[in-house]
């Protein structure tokens, strides 16, 4: 077991503002977190930093081995799949999504390099494995919402990463696409050696299983962090968010928070 991210009281100001406020948590490759927040947690700011477009204003930051200020930061960038809807932005609508995901392997936007059929036979199986077979050879631009995102997270395992970061990847998701792309990222879990898992989202029943540990974020401070038995519990989840709730009990081990 390897330790994937270390934050060693770790701050971030921006101007007067404090995004982030003295975290300390720690990631093993055997866990799989979920970080949950409200708007304006501070969990993007969290992302981009672990992903090193941003530093620490204070403190020590440890990812995938490698104490920022003394790594190279494209070094660590090629560990780390990202997948986000700020990336779809980013895509060329053309492009065939067997290239995009091909892409994945270059760490670039379209393929700008020279590539074996193997790792386009590579690409391709992929995305078959992830159930988006009848995806091949579509453009990108004529995809479903759920189906981008599946071929964005086929493109993140193209360059096998150590950490997968999924940033919000069900938002604008109908139910059906929602629950089909969870179950998705279930598999994954599943893979032997598969990357460590960092799911962001607002909503608890997004949480599936494989979620071995939550972290709670609420105006840039911990509230909690640990094993998902021990913080979605009703009691914590009142405690941040600070508002009267209501938790139901959903089947799979997953559980739904109402205002009420
Ligand atoms: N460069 C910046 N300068 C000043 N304030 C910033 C900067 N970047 C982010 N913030 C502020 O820091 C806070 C946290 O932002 P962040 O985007 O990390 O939150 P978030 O949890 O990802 O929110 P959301 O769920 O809405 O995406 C917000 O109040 C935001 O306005």
């Amino acid at each position: 077991m390897k330790r994937i991210l270390k934050f060693d009281d770790v701050s971030v100001t921006r101007g007067k503002k404090e995004i982030l406020h003295h975290l300390n948590w720690e990631v093993f490759s055997n866990e799989n977190w979920a970080v949950l927040g409200l708007n304006g947690a501070g969990k993007t700011t969290m992302l981009k930093m672990i992903h090193g477009d941003l530093w620490p204003t204070t403190g020590k930051l440890e990812v995938l081995g490698g104490v920022f200020g003394h790594i190279s930061i494209p070094d660590l960038k090629t560990r780390i799949g990202w997948v986000s809807t700020a990336l779809q932005d980013q895509l060329h609508p053309g492009d065939v999504v067997d290239y995009v995901v091909l892409s994945g392997k270059f760490a670039s936007i379209g393929i700008y390099q020279e590539f074996y059929q193997a790792d386009l036979d590579h690409a391709r199986q992929i995305l078959v494995d992830m159930g988006g077979e009848k995806l091949l050879g579509k453009p990108y631009a004529v995809l479903s919402q759920g189906e981008r995102q599946l071929v964005l997270i086929a493109r993140a395992m193209m360059a096998e990463p150590e950490l997968l970061i999924l940033d919000e990847p069900c938002n604008g998701l109908d139910l059906f696409a929602r629950e089909e792309l969870l179950n998705r990222v279930a598999k994954i879990a599943e893979i032997p050696n598969h990357p460590a898992l960092l799911f962001v989202s607002h909503y608890t029943e997004e949480l599936l299983p494989c979620f071995t540990n939550v972290l709670l974020l609420r105006n840039g401070r911990i509230i909690k962090a640990g094993k998902r038995a021990d913080v979605l519990t009703e009691s914590s989840l009142t405690d941040f968010y600070h508002k009267p709730i209501k938790t139901v009990s959903l089947t799979g081990d997953r559980l739904a928070v109402y205002p009420g």
